[in-house]
This record gives C-alpha cells, sequence and structure tokens, in this order.
C-alpha cells in the first residue's frame, strides 16, 4: 500500500481530524513579536505547528510563500519541513507540470531533494506531463480538479463536446493514471454540491479540499461530502483562517493559545463525521 496515504489516513482516524494547516506565511502578516527574531518566518511557522499539531494531520506549504523570498524563503520552508512532525503528510501546493523530462525534475525536487510527501500539480498538459509524479507510487499526487476560485467557471466548468465537464473529464482520467492509491484531487470547498457528486464518481481517490474560512467554503458539508466510506481519504486545508488570529499578541505562547483554539475549533467541528 501507498505510504504517504497510510500515513495520513491512520492519523485521520486515531485523531479524528481532517484537518491540514495551510503554511501560507506572509511576512508582511506575520506578528510584530517574530519580526525581531533572527528568522521570523520559521519561527512563525514553528510556534503555528506546536499550537496545531494535536488537531491537524496534515501540512501544506504553498511555495508561492517561500519562492517568493528567494534563496532566504527556501531554507525557511526547508527548516520548516524538517521540523514538522514525523507523522503528519506533508504536501507542498506547488501546482506544476510540464512535458515529461520537466516534470521529471520537478518530481525530483519536491520528492527525492525537498522530501515532500505529497505534491498539487496541474492536468493541463495532459498524462505524459503528470506521468512522472505518478511514477512515485509511496507519495500522493493531487491533481487540480474543480478548484475553490471564481475562475473555475472559465476552464474547469466549461462542457466539452463529449457532454461532460472538463473537471468531470480529469476526475476520470486521474483515475486512470493512478498507481498503488497514489492519486488525489484538489476540489474546493465552496463547491460542495459538486464534491457529493464527486465522491461518488470517485470513491477511492485522496481529496484536498481548500477554500474553508477566508474563502467561505462550508467546513461541515466538505467534511460530510469529501470523505471516503471509512471516513478517511480526505483533507481539508485552512491557512488564513488559522494561522493569522485576530488581536495583538505580546508573547508566543499568547500567539501560539489563539491559534490553537482557532484550530481545536474547526476540530471539534469535523467530529461529527467519525
Ligand atoms: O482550488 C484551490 C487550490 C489551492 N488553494 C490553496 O489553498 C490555500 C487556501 O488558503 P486560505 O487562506 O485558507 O483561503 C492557499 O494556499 C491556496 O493557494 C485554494 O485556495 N484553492
Amino acid at each position: 500500500m501507498n505510504a504517504a496515504r497510510n500515513k495520513v489516513n491512520e492519523q485521520i482516524l486515531s485523531k479524528k481530524s481532517l484537518l491540514c494547516v495551510g503554511l501560507d506565511s506572509d511576512p508582511d502578516k506575520i506578528p510584530e513579536i517574530f519580526h525581531s527574531m533572527q528568522k521570523p518566518v520559521l519561527e512563525f511557522n514553528r510556534a503555528v505547528v506546536r499550537a496545531t499539531r494535536e488537531h491537524a494531520v496534515a501540512y501544506k506549504l504553498n511555495m508561492a510563500f517561500y519562492e517568493s523570498r528567494g534563496i532566504e524563503g527556501l531554507l525557511d520552508m526547508q527548516s520548516t519541513l524538517e521540523n514538522l512532525p514525523s507523522e503528519s503528510l506533508s504536501i507542498a501546493d506547488a501546482k506544476r507540470a510540464d512535458i515529461g523530462n520537466t516534470s521529471r525534475k520537478y518530481a525530483e525536487a519536491f520528492f527525492d531533494h525537498w522530501g515532500f510527501d505529497a505534491l498539487t500539480v496541474a492536468p493541463y498538459m495532459g498524462e505524459d506531463s503528470l506521468e512522472p509524479f505518478f511514477d512515485y507510487d509511496q507519495k500522493l499526487i493531487f491533481v487540480l480538479c474543480l478548484t475553490s476560485n471564481p475562475g473555475s467557471a472559465d476552464f474547469e466548468e466549461q462542457q466539452l463536446q463529449s457532454g461532460t465537464s472538463l473537471y468531470q473529464a480529469v476526475l476520470s482520467k486521474v483515475q486512470r493514471w493512478e498507481r498503488n492509491g497514489n492519486a488525489g484531487i484538489v476540489v474546493g470547498a465552496t463547491k460542495s454540491s459538486q464534491l457529493r457528486e464527486i465522491r461518488k464518481a470517485a470513491p477511492g481517490l485522496f481529496f484536498l479540499i481548500p477554500g474553508v474560512g477566508a474563502q467561505g467554503g462550508s467546513l461541515q458539508e466538505s467534511a460530510a461530502f469529501g470523505v471516503d466510506e471509512n471516513s478517511q481519504a480526505a483533507l481539508i486545508n485552512v491557512s488564513r483562517g488559522i494561522i493569522y488570529p485576530e488581536g495583538s499578541f505580546d508573547s508566543i505562547e499568547s500567539f501560539e493559545d489563539a491559534v490553537s483554539v482557532k484550530a481545536a475549533r474547526l476540530h471539534n467541528e469535523m467530529q461529527s463525521i467519525f
């Protein structure tokens, strides 16, 4: 069986949680107390992880927040990754894919070099662009299917001549391309009416569901419609809604307390599906 999938499924059942914390760590948004430290973003991430590890089963690092800061950002990303709890799934939200030989290098970068458990990829370039990722049969590959943003209507929700929509075509292809249970899809929490239909059509895929909190998606519906028949195989990502609690903080401890309260509340709201 697939190592990444097993690891996170075990966590989901033991913690009764689908919570994935998004480390979209923006130096302009992190509390002032971190700015006097040598590595503000790294210390911020460490504090968020300490505050959430009881509730979270996965952590998602969106590459934009690290790559935009050049070498310093990548060093923070590497140290953050090294400090994640080993039992949690680590996801690189990079939305990559290119011609085959280039995709292979992306796969080597995220899986072999950085050591992530999972990666988001874009399906637009088709099978040969995703094959190098699916070759990693112990990792999880999350293919963008029906994304949370309004622009999903521009392409993903368009009807093809065959009568299905583009996201449905992606869904059926991904189910054919998966190896050893390594395929997942990204479906926005803002698309909960389609989420139920997508889960029915793809009982074996792993779902990554972003869009709860700042984007207004429903946590309850995402949890209820997203999980498989064993109440597993789904992660609900929350980034800004956890890592930027309201208020000002005069100590790291008070910041961690506020983050922990947010994570506990979300964790608690998921309990009904277990
Ligand atoms: O359809 C998608 C795909 C990816 N994302 C990413 O998830 C987080 C959401 O952040 P919030 O602050 O919780 O809104 C972010 O990294 C996005 O790039 C998504 O939102 N929707």
